[in-house]
């Protein structure tokens, strides 16, 4: 068993290293004690840090012998032909069967490294299932159902006679009744699912995980910081399976402490004792290509400052993020916060005619929509862009690509939430293409931000208006 000393476990949380090349702001206020190296040798954990690959090794390559030809070329097809720096770093270790801890940034291309390898494990002429992906929101898990139904497709189906790849979405606000129906008759090859209705199928022995040889967890940390999916995902990881039966695969753009929980996975047995930890660009946790900016006003400036900073940028596509309305506002009947701000776009300017809304109130089918008209090129904004009103409910995981301006109207509540939110864009893993990151604050907020700026090593420059 791997043990690590307590100064081991005293770690930055981001990284292992200050970031020379970025210009900082003072004063700075360095919060954590002295960097510590990136590799520990006391321990079992293998961690991987990759900053630039100048290879030119191909996706066709790097899967040669591990993927079946048909997903290779459906990858190509939709332009998976270079690996990014986590797939070309992770799917050597993916594929020899190893447990993996996914650790990169946002719109690094985590999805696909961990999609590879399920569809190289599963043999899709067994009636059983044999991957299980969990995801912390619907919204995640039909995104990851698509690509996965999308490169399982196989065209040669009929002629060959072979059966494709069955992926079935056990998701939030779905049809279960169905579902039950589904997995009775014949069970999918790969299961998308959210961990409430995971739970309410395993309970019932409907859905049983004997067969199971990959457990994915996307958005890792998510799950576990929340009160709601915590328990049920530790039952999953220890009481519905065991690690020694099955290959576990943890997946996320941040994991704060991240040797503490590398240390808990081997101590709680979530995953063997020989888990690598493929940390990519660890000392950077946020894409280069995100231009960080703030303004200062107000409360009551807000909405006014925010429509200058729409007209003067003229963005793209947006995404503005905007608090959750509180528990004292929704029992005083007031208006969502999110719904006053879509109002006051709309009335404002014509080219803001047409926003789009996204948050827990709507209903699934509602959500559903609003997310396929984005990206149907649909949505407000002219000219084929969109701008989008939303809660947190799509600051994790959501690929919109064609995002290029992010706007915080309200402060992310931790520097974790300013990552998640700020990885809306800049997703395009091959571009360098600049996209702006943009919070309006108040006075008393300058403090969080800068507190924000230490912990994830970035640079904010005021605007003045
Ligand atoms: N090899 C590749 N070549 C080109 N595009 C890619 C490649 N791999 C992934 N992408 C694209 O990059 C984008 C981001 O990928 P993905 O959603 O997997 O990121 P992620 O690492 O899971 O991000 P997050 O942490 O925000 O969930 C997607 O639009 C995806 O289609």
């Amino acid at each position: 068993m791997a043990y690590f000393s307590a100064a081991q476990l005293h770690t930055l949380p981001w990284t292992s290293s200050i970031n020379p090349n970025v210009a900082y702001r003072t004063p700075k206020l360095l919060l954590y004690p002295k960097p510590l190296r990136a590799s520990f040798s006391s321990s079992n954990v293998e961690t991987t840090t990759l900053t630039k690959d100048s290879t030119t090794t191909t996706l066709r390559e790097l899967c040669y012998g591990h993927v079946q030809e048909h997903v290779i070329r459906r990858a190509e097809e939709v332009g998976y032909v270079i690996p990014t720096e986590v797939q070309l770093q992770a799917l050597p270790f993916l594929f020899s069967g190893r447990d993996c801890v996914l650790h990169a940034q946002t719109g690094s291309g985590k999805t696909l490294a961990y999609l590879l390898q399920v569809l190289s494990v599963v043999d899709s002429q067994r009636s059983a299932v044999q991957a299980l992906i969990v995801v912390p929101t619907r919204e995640l898990g039909m995104q990851v159902t698509k690509v996965a139904r999308m490169l399982a497709a196989n065209p040669s189906e009929h002629e060959s006679g072979l059966k494709s790849c069955t992926v079935m979405a056990l998701l939030d606000g779905g049809m279960l009744k169905r579902h039950k129906s589904w997995l009775k008759a014949e069970p999918p090859t790969i299961v998308v699912a959210t961990i409430g209705s995971l739970c309410q199928m395993l309970e019932k022995h409907i859905l049983k995980l004997d067969t199971c040889q990959v457990l994915v967890v996307d958005e890792v940390d998510f799950m576990f910081n929340s009160s709601k999916e915590v328990s049920s995902l530790k039952r999953l990881l220890t009481s519905y399976s065991s690690s020694k039966n099955r290959q576990t695969i943890f997946a996320s753009a941040s994991i704060p402490q991240h040797r503490r929980f590398l240390y808990d996975c081997m101590q709680q047995k979530w995953t063997r004792a020989d888990v690598v930890h493929v940390h990519v660009n660890s000392v950077e946790p946020m894409p280069s290509c995100l231009h960080h900016r703030f303004v200062v006003c107000n409360r009551t400036e807000k909405n006014p400052m925010l429509l200058s900073l729409l007209q003067t940028d003229s963005p793209g596509s947006a995404i503005i993020f905007v608090s959750e309305q509180s528990g004292k506002s929704k029992k005083a009947g007031s208006a969502p916060p999110t719904t006053l701000l879509v109002d006051f776009l709309k009335s404002s300017c014509g080219r803001f005619s047409d926003v789009s809304l996204l948050e827990e109130d709507m209903n699934f089918n509602q959500r559903a929509a609003s997310l396929s008209e984005l990206r149907g090129g649909g949505g407000g904004g002219g000219g084929g862009g969109y701008l989008l009103v939303a809660t947190d409910i799509a600051a994790r995981g959501v690929d919109l690509p064609e995002t290029t301006h992010i706007y915080n109207f309200d402060i992310p509540k931790d520097a974790v939430n300013y990552l998640h939110r700020a990885g809306r864009t800049g997703r395009k893993p091959f571009s360098d293409k600049k996209c702006f990151v943009t919070s309006i604050i108040t006075v008393e907020e300058l403090f969080v931000l800068q507190r924000f700026e230490n912990e994830l090593m970035f640079c904010c420059e005021q605007l003045f208006f």
